[in-house]
């Protein structure tokens, strides 16, 4: 007979599965490490008028599935009403089973709504009214959300010119328990060949206060910023590496290709290579320094739709998997740093399924400085971040290196609805496990399974990003 429709067993398919989750992985709080909240929408606690503002404002995975079922434009992105957004995406989403956007949106309206039933057109005008009822009603801001879902902490991402103004306000707010700290993304540095370089350099100089002439001015300028950061409460960096470089290059080398690109001038792709070389050995050596973190999100192929990106700006669902190879630049990336003793400790995602190997084989070079888990591959990221992705990132990492020393999921997300996706990746891992328990794989020991599914959903992460050293 069939199961109930995403009951509370959801996801669980044996009785260890069921005691692993319910008894241990529940009530887990949750450190999202990387997402991409608004940290003014946190501080000025954003209130929402309807269910399409709070699930359809700026989430491009539901975007990217109105699309596929023939929405125009208007109906995602564009000016038609909250409801005509919401009727959209309720015809899109039983055409999306399988989708991990079905069972995130089901988690979400049961956990903040109490909404049962499956969302379609038929069930769609009374979920809407229930749905703005309780909106209307209160209790569902921005900030009641996080407490609701039991969040200890959240790294937004940011910008080094960006003044962390809000960051610094919610460090002031002792009302407020969960931790919104800053993640240090400096990509903008890093793409010297793209539009608007110099002008992002004279915003650099004046977040640093630092005129920047040369590139010895700029990486005095990013060092002053990590330390500004870094006094935020900042612990981790974040890369997005959508081609990963690594030519050695020497400080005249480097310095000559930014000379140009503050010009305005494009550079030769060897001298974009050396370039991002010599930065990233720099950035990672000022980031070990601190004891931060540092991600290298890989292999997107971003803004594929160039008709779209002019009309839309980036990140607004038009990005797919890269198929650059990562082996041996990355290898050599780390290990120009780990030569020096100052390689930091590195979560890497690569968004091609087929590196996970690479990736999870990978991390073996770099392990040791007395860290537990010290190189990590990163939890199934972005097309990955499904449930047969999310099974294939924990097999590989078990298959390769230590399931047990993993820090686990991050939201990555938007919305500030998404934290359901932590439950959804603890049911996963808790049935793997379970699966392994009941086959004789893994002693039937709920202390030993407990406490890895306890540590993989939170205390590896508090342990390896030392947040409680941000006061
Ligand atoms: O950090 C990234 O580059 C990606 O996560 C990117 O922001 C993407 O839009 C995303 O949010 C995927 O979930």
């Amino acid at each position: 007979m069939a199961r109930h429709f995403m009951d509370e067993d959801f996801l669980l398919g044996s009785e260890t599965a069921r005691r692993l989750y319910h008894d241990y992985a529940k009530s887990m709080p949750i450190i999202d490490y990387h997402c991409h909240l608004s940290p003014q929408e946190i501080w000025e606690n954003r209130t929402y008028r309807n269910l399409a503002e709070v699930w359809l404002g700026g989430d491009h995975y539901k975007w990217r599935a109105m699309r596929a079922n023939g929405f125009d434009e208007r109906y995602v992105t564009g000016d038609a009403d909250g409801y005509e957004k919401f009727l959209a995406y309720a015809r899109t989403l039983p055409q999306a089973i399988g989708n991990p956007l079905y069972h995130w949106s089901h988690l979400e309206l049961k956990r903040y709504f109490g909404i049962d039933e499956p969302l379609d057109e038929r069930s769609a005008p009374s979920i809407w009214e229930r749905a703005n009822r309780q909106i209307q009603n209160g209790g569902l801001s921005a900030r009641e959300l996080i407490t609701k879902s039991n969040v200890e902490v959240i790294c937004t991402t940011d910008d080094p010119a960006d003044s962390l103004e809000y960051h610094l306000k919610l460090k002031g707010d002792a009302q407020f328990r969960t931790k919104v700290l800053p993640s240090f993304r400096p990509d903008k540095a890093l793409e010297l060949n793209r539009p608007g370089f110099p002008d992002y350099v004279r915003r650099l100089e004046q977040a640093a206060g630092i005129p920047i002439r040369t590139y010895d001015d700029l990486l005095a300028a990013l060092k002053a910023r990590i330390d500004f950061f870094h006094e935020v409460g900042c612990r981790v960096s974040d890369h997005a590496l959508d081609v990963v470089v690594c030519e050695e290059a020497t400080d005249a080398e480097a310095a000559a290709a930014f000379a140009e690109a503050l010009q305005g001038r494009r550079v030769s792709e060897e001298a974009e290579r050396k370039y991002k070389t010599h930065l990233l050995i720099f950035l990672g050596r000022e980031y070990a320094a601190r004891g931060w973190a540092m991600q290298y999100h890989m292999n997107a192929m971003r803004n594929n739709n160039t008709r779209r990106l002019a009309e839309l700006g980036p990140d607004t669902g038009f990005d797919s998997i890269g198929d650059t190879s990562i082996a041996r630049p990355l290898s050599r990336l780390l290990d120009s740093l780990e030569r020096e003793n100052a390689l930091p400790k590195t979560i890497l995602y690569s968004l091609h399924p087929g590196h996970n190997p690479i990736v999870a084989s990978m991390i073996g070079n770099f392990q040791g400085g007395g860290i537990p888990g010290k190189i990590q591959f990163g939890s199934a990221w972005w097309f990955n971040d499904t449930k047969e992705g999310m099974i294939a990132q924990l097999k590989t990492l078990a298959d390769f290196g230590l399931l047990g020393r993993f820090v686990g999921m991050l939201t990555d997300s938007r919305s500030f609805l998404s934290y359901t996706r932590h439950e959804y990746f603890r049911r996963i891992l808790c049935n793997l496990i379970g699966e392994w328990a009941e086959n004789g794989e893994v002693p039937d020991d709920p202390e030993m399974l407990g406490g890895i599914v306890e540590n993989i959903s939170y205390r590896n992460a508090k342990a390896y990003f030392d947040f409680d050293s941000v006061r």
